[in-house]
Order: structure tokens, then C-alpha cells, then sequence
């Protein structure tokens, strides 16, 4: 790193939610082939997001985007560096991430679907609570607190997983994330399954909810629709690489690299060419 570029991360450190730098994720080839090189899924990549900001990662199936956000949430082995709010997330004990776990909330693709379908909306959002130990609080009135944040009626608090629609689904996901007041989101293909219609009114709460809390998100994505709506900045990865970086205006205006035009120009049907190229 140049004195000019020390100088700049020294000075921007407090203001980032989140950094990541030459992070690689690699996974070993089970089968026949047992000595065979490992399968680099994220290949170096930094970036960093400001306080505040929406940053969009974007990149067809198996570009390595599920890969990095999940070793920058902790829950994947990885080398390189991912602080979250100053603490480092890479080579962290158990006790660290739990802590740090407290600094971030988690959006996955299917929210609800991945808990218990016995549990109330209640418990689903007021769960990272009890994963914290924070025994004292009053759930009925944080899981009133969290509806309210999403835009969902109180009494959903009593209801199940299988009583809510696809779009109240994710806004039930959304409350979770937020319930711990984190100062970042971390956001896997947050529109996924929705429809158009759906998907609009669940980035405008993002956005609406980043512009209230001061919140930073990543979001991997490989919808251009959810990235021109949203995004402040965006990186391009491709096999595993981040190949361009910019703010919104820039990539969708006048990208630098053929390949993101190409993407750009893909018309949003991106699934699979990179396992056919
Ligand atoms: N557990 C694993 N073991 C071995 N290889 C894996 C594993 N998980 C992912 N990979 C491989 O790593 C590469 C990146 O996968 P990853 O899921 O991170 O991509 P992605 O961009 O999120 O794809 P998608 O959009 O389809 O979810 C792919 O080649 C994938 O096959």
C-alpha cells in the first residue's frame, strides 16, 4: 500500500461499517480427483462499506458471492481480513464472533423458511435476544418495536410462518435482522422469489430503514433490478474476482470492462453462463 492510500484508510477507518480486504475462500474437490487444487470460490477481494452506505455485489451463479458474504459474516473459513465496526471477523474464537454477531444482523434468502415453522413471528424476531443473552428484555414490546420498524401490523407478532405472504415473509427477516440495532446489514439475494411489485416495496423499506437508522448493507444479488434501485456503490465479481467497482451512476452509465457491459446488457438473465463458459 502507497502512503497516500495508508494515510486514506487510517483517516476513513472510523467512518467504515464494514472492510474487508484480500479476502479468499477456497474449498477442497472431494472425489476421484483427491490431489487436485482446491476450488477458489473468492479470490482477493476488498472492499469497504461506509457507514450509512448500500453497497451491491453483483455476479452471475457460482461468481463467489454467497461464498464472501458468508465469510464475512464468520460462518465460513477464509484468509485475508473482515472488520465489522473495527473488530476482526477472519481467525476469530467462538466468544469473538458472538460478539461481533451483535454488531451485524443476517437477511437470508428464505427467512422464515429456514426456522422453525413452529414458532411465532414473535419468537422469530426476538430470537437474536436470547442467542445474546439478553434475557431481561421485554419481547412483546421489542417484537411491537420491530414490527413497526417493517411496516407490519402488531398482531402479526402471534403469527406463523406459514400464515405470511412471501413479501410480509422477508419483512418478518428484515425485523429479525434489525433487532439487535446493528449499524450493518448483511443481505443474500434479499428479493429473491418475489414479485416485481413485492420486490420494489421491500427495497424501498431497505432504503427507507438506511435512510432512518444511518444503516451500512451489503447486498449480493444477481438482479440488476435490485442493484439500480438501491445501491450506492457496486462491485462486479466474476469467478470469484472483483473486476469493477463503483458508484451507481458510473457502472450503469459508463462501465469500464466488457464484461460488465456484457452483464449489463445480459437483460437481467444471468443464471448459469458462468458454469457453461
Ligand atoms: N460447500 C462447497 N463445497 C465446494 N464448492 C462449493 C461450495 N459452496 C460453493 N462452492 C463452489 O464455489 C463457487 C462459488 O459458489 P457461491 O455459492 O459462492 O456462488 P454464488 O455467486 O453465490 O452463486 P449463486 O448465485 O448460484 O448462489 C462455485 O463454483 C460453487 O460450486
Amino acid at each position: 500500500m502507497n502512503i497516500a492510500a495508508a494515510t486514506f484508510s487510517q483517516d476513513h477507518a472510523g467512518d467504515e461499517a464494514l472492510r474487508i480486504s484480500n479476502l479468499r475462500v477456497s474449498y477442497s474437490r472431494k472425489g476421484l480427483l483427491t490431489n487436485s487444487s482446491p476450488l477458489v470460490a473468492v479470490d482477493s477481494i476488498s472492499l469497504s462499506v461506509a457507514k450509512g452506505e448500500i453497497y451491491a455485489i453483483i455476479g452471475e451463479s457460482g461468481s463467489g458471492k454467497t461464498s464472501l458474504l458468508r465469510a464475512a459474516a464468520g460462518l465460513l473459513p477464509a484468509s485475508g481480513s473482515v472488520r465489522i465496526d473495527g473488530r476482526e471477523v477472519v481467525g476469530a474464537s467462538k466468544g469473538e464472533l458472538r460478539a461481533i454477531r451483535a454488531r451485524f444482523g443476517l437477511m437470508f434468502q428464505d427467512p422464515v423458511g429456514s426456522l422453525s415453522p413452529r414458532l411465532t413471528v414473535q419468537s422469530i424476531i426476538t430470537e437474536p435476544f436470547r442467542i445474546h443473552g439478553v434475557s431481561k428484555k421485554d419481547m412483546a414490546a421489542e417484537a411491537r418495536r420491530l414490527l413497526k420498524l417493517v411496516s407490519l401490523p402488531e398482531d402479526f407478532a402471534g403469527r406463523y410462518p406459514h400464515q405470511l405472504s412471501g413479501g410480509q415473509a422477508r419483512r418478518v427477516g428484515v425485523a429479525r435482522a434489525l433487532a439487535l440495532e446493528p449499524a450493518l446489514i448483511l443481505a443474500d439475494e434479499p428479493t429473491a422469489g418475489l414479485d416485481v411489485s413485492v420486490q420494489g416495496e421491500l427495497l424501498n423499506l431497505l432504503r427507507d430503514l438506511q435512510e432512518k437508522l444511518g444503516l451500512a448493507i451489503l447486498i449480493i444479488t444477481h438482479n440488476l433490478h435490485v442493484v439500480r434501485h438501491i445501491a450506492d456503490r457496486i462491485g462486479i465479481v466474476y469467478k470469484g474476482r472483483m473486476i469493477e467497482e463503483g458508484d451507481n451512476d458510473s457502472i450503469f452509465g459508463s462501465p469500464a470492462e466488457d464484461y460488465t457491459k456484457l452483464l449489463l446488457a445480459s437483460n437481467l438473465h444471468l443464471k448459469n453462463r458462468v458454469a457453461r463458459a
